[in-house]
């Protein structure tokens, strides 16, 4: 087992639901303001659906276009959901905000557990992320303005594409600053602990594959700066999570802040993103330098 826990403990830790009432009421958010989103931007063409970067029909990007101004920087969501749960379909809630403020929003969609393995989703996600960078000048943005954001099992992948060696994924990438900022919030930066609860029954992860995909184990090749979150309302395992994760980062010299977020839990948090007004939007807003 994992530390001090029992598995009732562990596994009440690792489930964001154990701090709310109902899972469903957020989750039934995520698909409302998606949908409003994707169906507003299909009414108004702001929208490029079903951009493939891959083979695997999974392979998939919605691109919303800005609809007021254009700053040709782009923001792109990796979604959570432990990574087997959720879609690009639930995931373009924060789409409206970012085209208003003159920016493209990529939300990436990728396969998930058990279709997939761990690795193969961390795969995915760079090629993605390599799909956008080479494809910019053709869709619309400047390449040397992406930055990325995620929830929970999309913080994760978010640390894991700033441990990424882009020349093994682009052609012409002059330094290894594809990223110029990430927004990580609620996510899971060591996965030993997961590794021993029920969230591993559809990820099978080996050994090999919890020490290569936990980024608190890995050093930072891509060095933009993180902004963290994480709600009051979660668990202690989580809030350490990314308490450790800020560690390394600050200790290695990168910039980053942090924020326990008031009123917020596992699940709500992330929906802040469409609010151009809260302190999670905010941070994103300066450092994409738009505020
Ligand atoms: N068993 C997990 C479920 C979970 O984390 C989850 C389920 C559906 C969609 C997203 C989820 N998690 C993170 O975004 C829990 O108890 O919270």
């Amino acid at each position: 087992m994992y530390k001090d826990f029992d598995l009732a403990n562990l596994e009440r830790e690792y489930s964001p639901s154990s701090c709310i009432d109902d899972i469903n009421v957020y989750i039934n958010k995520y698909i409302s303001l998606s949908k409003e989103a994707n169906e507003n931007a299909k009414k108004n063409k702001s929208l490029k659906a079903d951009l493939s970067y891959g083979k695997n029909s999974d392979e998939l990007i919605d691109l919303y276009l800005p609809t007021k101004g254009n700053n040709r920087k782009l923001q792109v969501y990796i979604h959570g959901g432990y990574w087997q749960a959720l879609t690009k379909a639930e995931s373009s809630f924060a789409a409206t905000n970012f085209q208003q403020h003159g920016c493209y929003f990529a939300v990436i969609n990728y396969s998930l557990a058990p279709n997939a393995s761990l690795s193969e989703i961390v795969e995915q996600n760079k090629r993605a992320i390599a799909w956008l960078f080479s494809n910019a000048e053709a869709l619309g943005f400047d390449a040397s303005e992406i930055y990325l954001s995620g929830s929970s099992a999309g913080g994760h992948l978010a640390m894991m594409m700033l441990q990424t060696l882009w020349s093994d994924y682009v052609e012409n990438s002059k330094s290894n600053q594809l990223i110029k900022g990430v927004c990580a919030v609620s996510g899971i930066y060591d996965l030993t602990p997961i590794a021993h609860t029920y969230i591993n029954e559809p990820l099978q992860l080996t050994a090999t594959e919890i020490e290569k995909n936990s980024p608190l184990n890995n050093s930072l090749l891509n060095t933009c700066p993180v902004v963290f979150a994480f709600g009051e309302q979660e668990t202690s395992e989580f809030k350490r999570q990314t308490s450790e994760m800020l560690m390394k980062l600050s200790q290695a010299g990168i910039e980053v802040s942090c924020n326990e977020i008031t009123n917020r839990n596992h699940f709500d948090i992330i929906l802040d993103l469409s609010d151009p007004n809260s302190w999670l939007c905010h941070q994103v807003f300066r450092q994409m330098k738009l505020i």
